[in-house]
């Protein structure tokens, strides 16, 4: 079997992962990644094979390098994310009726009208950052309503989220980074999961209602809430930027969409593949587990690279391009399997709603500067993205 003595966390990797994309897709199916002496998954086969055999690759032990079994994780572990069958069946099976595509009908018409609203703002301006204005400003503006979230303090579930993904990758120094603020912060996150603390009608009061339902226990419900709080904010914000970044350096692309508005949902599965905002997930080998011609020893880690299967060009025709027109479905950056993406349904309407607002008044829309990434363990993620538009 190969290694690889590359570092998946280090600066110049979290700067441009295509080079270690390149390696690994290259050196083999599963490859020993000696600095943390876990078994790196690249091509789609064996990424896809690995997510949708949880009974080998479980969960439970953290979907982050460290290992819940030997180290104490940094807060009590989530229900659905690090957890396994049986304990992880009823809170998915509660989040899967909360947030599916029949609960969200109710969510479109209000979104759509927030997007509108925020566009018509923002374009005001000709020239803007698009990541503070839109893919921040947009998700901010509908999730915490949707979770049914007090207006103070939402501030803090951007560096809350982004500590989160961090905490998935070594101690480094992003780690160290949101060190500081972690007490402050998960103590403002674990009060907002209180059922005290939210409206009637949003999505946490639905999880604390399927509590007295019997669908989850009242000690579950806080826990399956601070997974939203966690997971539903920084996850779109990076996921629209990707999608407008891939607008903005395609017109032809962008005059598609407004052509055809209704492209712009299978658009943002292509940009989720094209980009893969989350880059990567854990697993341990629950015994000695045959893989890719190669033996993963019990207990070690998996280190499963979504980026790169999403462009392995064993599984995608011209993986590096991106082309709204080719069917996406398949692809891997809302996982796969047992633990596939229950927010899925939510991200894609939030970028539904940015899109087609934005689609029908942009006529053209283009780079101003040249944008800046925003380095994290977990996520593909732009700091900075100077555009310009062109109004119809
Ligand atoms: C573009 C946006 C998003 C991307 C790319 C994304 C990606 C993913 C991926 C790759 C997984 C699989 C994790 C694994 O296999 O270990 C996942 C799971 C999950 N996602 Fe997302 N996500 C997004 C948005 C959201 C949102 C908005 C929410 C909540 C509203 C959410 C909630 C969850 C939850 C709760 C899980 C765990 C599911 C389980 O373990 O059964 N995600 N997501
Ligand atoms: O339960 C949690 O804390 C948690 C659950 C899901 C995510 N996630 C990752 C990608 N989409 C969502 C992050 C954290």
């Amino acid at each position: 079997m190969f290694a690889l003595d590359a570092d998946p966390f280090a600066p110049e990797t979290l700067e441009d992962p295509e080079p270690l994309h390149h390696a690994l897709l290259a050196a083999g199916p599963v490859v020993h990644l000696p600095r943390y002496d876990v078994y790196a998954l690249a091509r789609y086969e064996h990424v896809h094979a690995a997510l949708t055999d949880w009974q080998s690759f479980p969960s439970g032990a953290g979907v982050g390098l460290s290992d819940f079994r030997r180290e104490k994780p940094w807060r009590p572990p989530s229900l659905l994310l690090e957890a396994d069958p049986p304990r992880h069946d009823a809170p998915r099976a509660v989040l899967v009726k909360i947030l599916g595509p029949r609960a969200l009908r109710k969510l479109r018409d209000r979104w759509f009208a927030e997007a509108a609203e925020l566009v018509d703002k923002v374009l005001a301006e000709p020239e803007f950052d698009a990541v503070p204005a839109l893919a921040q400003a947009f998700p901010l503006r509908v999730f915490p309503d949707a979770v049914g979230l007090p207006p103070g303090g939402r501030e803090n579930l951007l560096p809350y989220g982004d500590h989160a993904f961090n905490a998935f990758g070594p101690v480094n120094d992003l780690v160290a980074k949101g060190q500081p603020r972690v007490a402050e912060l998960s103590a403002w996150v674990n009060a907002q999961c209180r059922r005290e603390a939210l409206a009637p009608d949003g999505f946490g009061a639905r999880i604390w209602a399927a509590a007295d339902h019997g669908d989850l226990t009242h000690e579950q419900a806080p826990l399956v809430v601070r997974s939203l709080l966690t997971a539903g904010v920084d996850t779109t914000v990076h996921g629209l930027a990707a999608a407008l970044y891939a607008f903005a350096t395609h017109p032809g692309q962008w005059r598609r969409l407004r052509e055809q508005p209704a492209l712009a949902r299978v658009a943002f599965d292509e940009a989720v593949r094209w980009q893969s905002p989350v880059q990567t997930f854990f697993r341990t080998a629950d015994r000695d587990v045959a893989i890719g011609g190669t033996v993963v020893p019990e207990g070690r880690k998996i280190l499963m690279f979504l980026g790169a299967a999403n462009h392995d060009p064993r599984r995608w025709h011209d993986p590096y391009t991106f082309d709204p027109s080719r069917d996406p479905s398949g692809h891997v950056g809302f996982g796969m399997g047992l633990h596939q993406c229950v927010g899925q349904h939510v991200a894609r309407l939030e970028a539904e709603a940015l899109l087609t607002a934005l689609a029908r008044r942009v006529e053209r829309l283009e780079l101003a500067a040249t944008p800046r990434r925003h380095h994290n363990n977990t996520l593909r993620a732009w700091e900075s993205l100077p555009v310009r538009v062109h109004l119809e």
